[in-house]
């Protein structure tokens, strides 16, 4: 079957792709890109930090009684940093205080550092409140505290608490590293919007929580300082493995996302592993079947694959088939086989499928009987655990559309084999 085209060399240059996006990785202690999809299962993962399943809210009684969040779910893992935006009122901060333990679930369950939340004692509650660190819109600072003595407070709460000068120390050490070394003893009275707000993350960090929680924490500050509360937080993910969810719509800070996570209406309508979605763009643009198509819209059309995970020996595509799906392969190897061709008498009598191709990382296959409306005309089996991504007919048919030379191009090639 040359169901691809170029495939050597796609298979090299996705492969090197693949091999330098997993280099840039292997510095994040805490990141899982191999088992993670584009869009994000939304079963409980048991080795997520949060874990919010089938959340629904509702706000007011009796006729008053509105449902605010709809069927929501969502993992984060260690050392993730998630951003989640949507319009104003779609249901953020409501979901991000269900989270932090802030307000009783309703319906569905929200497990945090394991612990389930719904129904669990007020002993419970706050211990797993400790673990946790918030930044919130109102900054809820006292006024009669110092930035140092505000920030302590956190470690004040703590279950083992350090002795004083060890908790100066390190409250001294946070606020240096916000910016405000030269405003530790001062009052908030005496400090900007931004500097308070700057007061509000050191005092979300300092006792080092395993999940941070945070709602706007840049809005008031300038550029200097979003991009030092910035590069805090992804030390803190990358070092400390701790997982952070930030509401915002500063797209200032849109670069320190792994996820992006878009509320809609009360319900989490997308929910995108960005370097999954780049990297499968870049996959798919190093195809010469889309390399007309720019990165950016294939990191779109990545968002839309449906990832499939496949065990040695399992039937991807079966010869005959009516042909729904065009397939990249993320991780592992293929074996295409074909049935003997009609015109060649040494194999006629022959009911053996023979091998005429194994694919790997960064190939594709599935094109041709979506291109020509034929049937499939090869068997693909998994070799060895292989990782895919599908396309479904629609969404491949309207890029190819939006090429003109791609389907010509295929077509040749389908009729020089
Ligand atoms: N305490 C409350 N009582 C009644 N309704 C509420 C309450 N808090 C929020 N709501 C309503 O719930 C819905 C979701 O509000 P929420 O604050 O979670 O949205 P949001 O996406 O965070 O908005 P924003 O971006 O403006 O902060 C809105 O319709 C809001 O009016």
């Amino acid at each position: 079957m040359k169901d691809s085209v170029n495939r050597e060399n796609v298979k090299t240059r996705a492969a090197d792709t693949v091999r330098s996006a997993r280099d840039s990785a292997t510095g994040k202690l805490f990141r899982r890109f191999k088992s993670k999809s584009v869009e994000a299962d939304r079963s409980f993962d048991g080795s997520a930090l949060i874990n919010v399943c089938g959340v629904n809210h509702f706000f007011g009684t009796g006729d008053a009684r509105k449902q605010v969040l709809y069927d929501n779910n969502l993992q984060v893992q260690p050392g993730e940093i998630v951003i989640m935006t949507g319009q104003s009122g779609s249901g953020k901060t409501t979901l991000l205080t269900l989270i932090g333990t802030i307000r009783r679930i309703q319906e569905g369950q929200i497990h945090i550092l394991g612990q389930p939340l719904r129904d669990a004692r007020t002993a419970e509650i706050n211990s797993i409140r400790k673990r946790l660190g918030f930044i919130f819109q109102a900054h809820n600072l006292f006024g009669s505290l110092t930035a140092l003595q505000n920030v302590r407070m956190a470690l004040e709460l703590q279950p083992d608490r350090l002795p004083r000068s060890e908790q100066n120390r390190l409250c001294e050490e946070m606020l240096v590293a916000v910016g405000l070394g030269e405003r530790i003893h001062y009052k908030p009275r005496s400090l900007s919007g931004g500097q308070k707000q700057r007061v509000a993350v050191a005092r979300g960090l300092v006792h080092r929580p395993e999940i941070l929680l945070a709602d706007e924490p840049t809005a008031a500050l300038d550029k200097d300082s979003v991009r030092q509360v910035v590069e805090l937080f992804q030390k803190e993910a990358r070092e400390r493995g701790t997982a952070i969810v930030i509401v915002t719509h500063d797209n200032r800070i849109l670069d320190v996302a792994d996820r992006i996570v878009k509320m809609d209406f009360g319900n989490i309508a997308q929910d995108t592993n960005l370097d999954e979605a780049a990297l499968l763009g870049k996959m798919l643009h190093r195809c010469d079947l889309f390399s007309l198509v720019s990165v950016s819209t294939l990191t779109t059309i990545a968002r839309k694959m449906k990832r499939e995970e496949h065990a040695p020996g399992d039937r991807i595509v079966t010869y005959g088939d009516v042909g729904d799906r065009f397939y990249l392969i993320r991780e592992g190897e293929v074996v295409v086989r074909r049935p003997p061709l009609p015109s060649d008498p040494a194999s006629r009598s022959s009911k053996e499928f023979t091998e005429v191709a194994r694919l790997t990382e960064g190939d594709f296959f599935g094109e041709t009987a979506l291109l020509t409306g034929d049937t499939r005309n090869a068997h693909v089996d998994a070799v060895t655990d292989t990782v895919t991504y599908s396309l479904d007919a629609a969404t491949f048919n309207e890029v190819k559309a939006g090429q003109k030379s791609l389907e010509e191009e295929v077509r040749s090639s389908v009729f020089s084999e």
